[in-house]
């Protein structure tokens, strides 16, 4: 099944367009977790990656009943090496094994031969032995742009034969998003609208039975009116919504990013689900915690968009 297609069915059993992400800090992991790990494997990288993927998997358990989809950003893991690939290792699969689809936040590319590697790694195969499996085989990955089609390709090439998705950098949600994306290309085209252009061109191969390709777009929450211009001209294309929560957009800022269908969109929140637990309206458990922050992001969304949309839950 096309990914757009599996995405949307999993929004549809959790009625929810919420994505959690999972970008563990390692001072804001609760304590009692931190203390195990260094008392059963010292003070080692061994113990981060132990820590980690406890509360991950809590995270997971707590959410995995109300939202389709999880991300870990690979930053969070690939600084502490070997040991944080094993975290993000170990995630993936637990979030895949409570039934989640995993969007690996690696944004990657390089130069067309290059990037089949990060492809192959991440939405595939790697090439070497038969029946070898990947352990960084996600459902989907985050993709920057600049370096043209050929550094897409591969990634395309993948998600057509293992349906597999993309996210690729349109708007981000950062404060300084304009100083590269909003320069004026060619006919008083912004960058930005240029690469919606291009994400919809390139997706046109592989879109499912729901009219939905599998070459999405990650459009920030912060942006509403930006949004609004981009639903227009990738109107196939899944957008992946950071922003929402700790970076300051809220449900009505989403809007933008569906369509009418009530479909078209992806909202994730890192910070303001994982940590919740810090703030004192919730629970000082982190998972019930969590599952609260959850509801209350699905509530938000679906309240938002059943005002301003046809169609929704
Ligand atoms: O690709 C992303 O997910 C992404 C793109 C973007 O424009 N802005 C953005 O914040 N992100 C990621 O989305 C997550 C946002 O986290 P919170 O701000 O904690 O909700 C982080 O993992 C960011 O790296």
């Amino acid at each position: 099944m096309n990914f757009a297609d599996k995405l949307i069915k999993a929004v549809n059993q959790k009625e929810s367009h919420a994505c959690v992400g999972l970008d563990p800090r390692w001072g804001r992991i609760p304590e009692e977790i931190r203390n195990k790990a260094i008392a059963e494997q010292g003070e080692t990288l061994v113990a981060v990656a132990e820590a980690i993927i406890e509360f991950n998997q809590g995270i997971i358990d707590a959410v995995a009943q109300y939202v389709p989809v999880v991300k870990p950003q690979i930053a969070f893991y690939e600084q502490y090496g070997h040991q944080g690939i094993r975290a993000f290792e170990e995630t993936v699969a637990y979030a895949q094994e409570k039934g989640l689809l995993v969007i690996s936040d690696a944004k990657r590319n390089d130069i067309g031969s290059t990037a089949k590697a990060y492809a192959d790694g991440h939405l595939g195969t790697a090439n070497v032995l038969e029946g070898l499996t990947v352990d960084l085989n996600t459902d989907a990955l985050t993709i920057t742009p600049y370096l043209g089609c050929d550094g897409i390709k591969p990634f395309v090439n993948n998600c057509q034969k293992n349906d597999k998705g993309i996210f690729i950098l349109v708007k981000t949600s950062n404060s300084s998003a304009h100083e590269l994306q909003d320069i004026k290309a060619e006919d008083d085209e912004l960058v930005f609208e240029k690469l919606a252009d291009l994400v919809d061109e390139w997706g046109t191969e592989v879109v499912g039975e729901k009219g939905y390709s599998s070459i999405g777009a990650v459009v920030g929450a912060t942006y509403p009116e930006e949004a609004e211009k981009l639903r227009n001209l990738m109107p196939h294309s899944y957008f992946l919504v950071p922003g929402y929560g700790a970076q300051g957009g809220g449900a009505e800022d989403v809007v933008p990013c569906f369509n009418e269908d009530g479909y078209g969109a992806v909202v994730n929140s890192s910070r303001g689900i994982i940590f919740a637990y810090e703030k004192e309206e919730y629970s000082a458990d982190y998972k019930k915690a969590a599952q609260q922050a959850v509801i209350n992001m699905n509530q938000d969304i679906n309240t938002a968009l059943k005002k301003y949309k046809k169609f929704a839950f």
